[in-house]
């Protein structure tokens, strides 16, 4: 059996006595695209936010490979350390080239020493053509980053995240206002990725939970409901009752029927 790759234990995120993740115990294991769901307010934003720094653990500890204590590390060593989040909005350079914005992501991973020889190896050139032809963007590499499509846009902040090598990817809500094509490749792109590395995302849309899924964690109250296919997700009583049930009246009142 393969070992986990990263591993939260008894992890807490305590915000002025409101516990957003409550003695969380959690693993991720490689090669998986696992999905984290669950109702408005139960801890999946706050799971991702300090398993890459941005929130910190009260107590517990989160470890890479079986080591490393990730709880009192900076976001840039985590990121060094292998864990890379793409956030919901697209934060790239729309005046810089698909390129460009490759380039700068693939210096932002090269020490400041190798950064002064400044030019590319021929490794880091084929590597930022792989990533354009993963995306699918090698015609649109010359052109300006904020006159691609939403779709687009996402997937070259993934190829950005991608670029730093990491062993982990966390995704927020990656198919967010994207068309059902759009969608559809998004899910390959994801299955892709996994072949290397685990992939960590949060998503609220079940349709494509389910259809990319190899593993789906429910969280309520900051704490794991539960966890396993999405079918067997879909079948537990539990997760019917706090989450699934409500969500299917939700959304149908979201879309008026
Ligand atoms: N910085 C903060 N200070 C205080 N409370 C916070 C903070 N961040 C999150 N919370 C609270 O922690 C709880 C969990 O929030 P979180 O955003 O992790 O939930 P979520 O599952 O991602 O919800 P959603 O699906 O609505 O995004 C919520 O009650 C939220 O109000």
């Amino acid at each position: 059996m393969s070992e986990n790759m990263l591993t939260l234990q008894k992890v807490t995120v305590d915000f002025s006595g409101f516990k957003a993740i409550n003695e969380l115990d959690f693993q991720v294991a490689p090669n998986n695209v696992h999905f984290v769901i669950g109702p408005n307010g139960a801890g999946k934003t706050t799971l991702l936010d300090c398993i890459c720094g941005k929130s910190r653990a009260t107590s517990g500890a989160i470890l890479l490979h079986g080591k490393k204590d990730l709880t009192k590390r900076s976001e840039e060593k985590i990121v060094h350390q292998g864990i890379a989040r793409k956030f919901q909005a697209p934060s790239i350079f729309h005046k810089l080239t698909v390129m460009e914005n490759l380039e700068i992501a693939m210096k932002q991973k090269k020490r400041l020493f190798a950064m002064m020889k400044a030019k590319w190896t021929k490794t880091e050139k084929q590597s930022i053509h792989d990533m354009l032809d993963l995306i699918d963007l090698i015609e649109e590499k010359d052109e300006l980053a904020g006159t691609l499509a939403h779709g687009q846009k996402q997937w070259l902040e993934i190829a950005m995240v991608l670029v730093q090598e990491p062993d982990i990817v966390l995704l927020d809500e990656p198919i967010a206002g994207m068309s059902k094509k759009e969608r559809d490749k998004t899910g390959e792109l994801i299955t892709k990725i996994a072949e290397d590395r685990a992939v960590l995302i949060v998503e609220h849309d079940m349709d494509f939970v389910k259809s990319y899924a190899d593993i789906v964690t429910v969280m309520h109250e900051g704490q794991v409901l539960f966890e396993g296919s999405m079918d067997e997700v879909q079948n537990d009583p539990k997760v019917r009752e706090v989450y699934l049930g409500r969500k299917v009246e939700e959304d149908a009142d979201n879309t008026g029927a």
